[in-house]
């Protein structure tokens, strides 16, 4: 299985805390690797120091090249894209002008993938993103880092705050955009990363406290406690 992402040994901090205590994980290419834990134990750290949004140390490796020093833009320009968690659209820009600002000049842009995925957008184009309902907003999201080149894409809590028919139709679409692309997926809904996921990286107060299967993460119940402090139904 090739390794599209290796992260050894990753340090980093937030303001004056140090969040991330030296986290080495592998994401191998294609399919969902669930990036899971409590509250607070650092999973957002984790996307924002692979893209370089927070200060880190440690080495970052993409598609086999060294990533740990590149500002932002490079590591972006190298294929990744992020869809963060509050989804940060524009919200008095229309749909149109959310995507046509997410275009990047060294990519291609494929509007007619996003399009044929949330068909509901290609409708609404000329809405301003505002005014959509979340689920909505969360397709925009998700539609701008699939519109250029990206292999990766960081993509945290994208459930959050969405109605149960609306996370439904989310799930459909991930499954849809894992065929061909690998997603690194932070989610507290525990369904979801179990219709989604074929790896976890559990984290722990800044460190890995566990890796391998989504599915026998899911199926144990006794582990999923200790880990995730909930309950599963198996
Ligand atoms: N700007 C900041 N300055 C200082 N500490 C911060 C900052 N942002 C986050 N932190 C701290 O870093 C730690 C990790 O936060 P992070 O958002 O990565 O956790 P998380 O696992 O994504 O949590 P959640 O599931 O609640 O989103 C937390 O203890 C948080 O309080």
């Amino acid at each position: 299985m090739t390794t599209v992402l290796e992260v050894t040994n990753l340090d980093v901090y937030r303001g004056e805390s140090h969040v991330l205590q030296g986290v080495s994980l592998s994401v191998p290419s294609g399919g969902v690797t669930a990036l899971l834990g409590r509250n607070g134990v650092g999973k957002t750290t984790t996307l924002l120091g692979v893209l370089g949004l927070a200060t880190r140390t440690g080495r970052i490796s993409l598609d086999g090249v060294d990533i740990s020093t590149m500002p932002t833009h490079r590591i972006v320009q190298h294929g990744v894209g992020y869809v963060p968690e509050n989804r940060e659209v524009f919200s008095r820009l229309t749909v149109a002008e959310n995507l046509r600002l997410a275009e990047r000049r060294d990519s291609d842009h494929h509007y007619d993938l996003v399009f044929e995925l949330f068909p509901r957008l290609a409708e609404r184009r000329s809405q301003r993103a505002g005014s959509m309902s979340g689920g909505e907003q969360q397709m925009l999201a998700l539609a701008r880092a699939l519109l250029n080149d990206n292999t990766l894409l960081l993509i945290d809590e994208p459930s959050q705050g969405l109605a149960p028919h609306l996370v439904t139709e989310l799930a459909e679409s991930l499954v849809e955009i894992a065929k061909s692309r690998t997603i690194v997926l932070v989610e507290q809904n525990l369904d979801l990363v179990r219709r989604l996921a074929e790896h976890a990286v559990v984290l722990d107060q800044g460190r890995v406290a566990w890796t391998g299967s989504a599915a026998e993460l899911l199926a144990d119940a006794d582990l999923t406690r200790a880990h995730l402090g909930v309950g599963v139904a198996t």
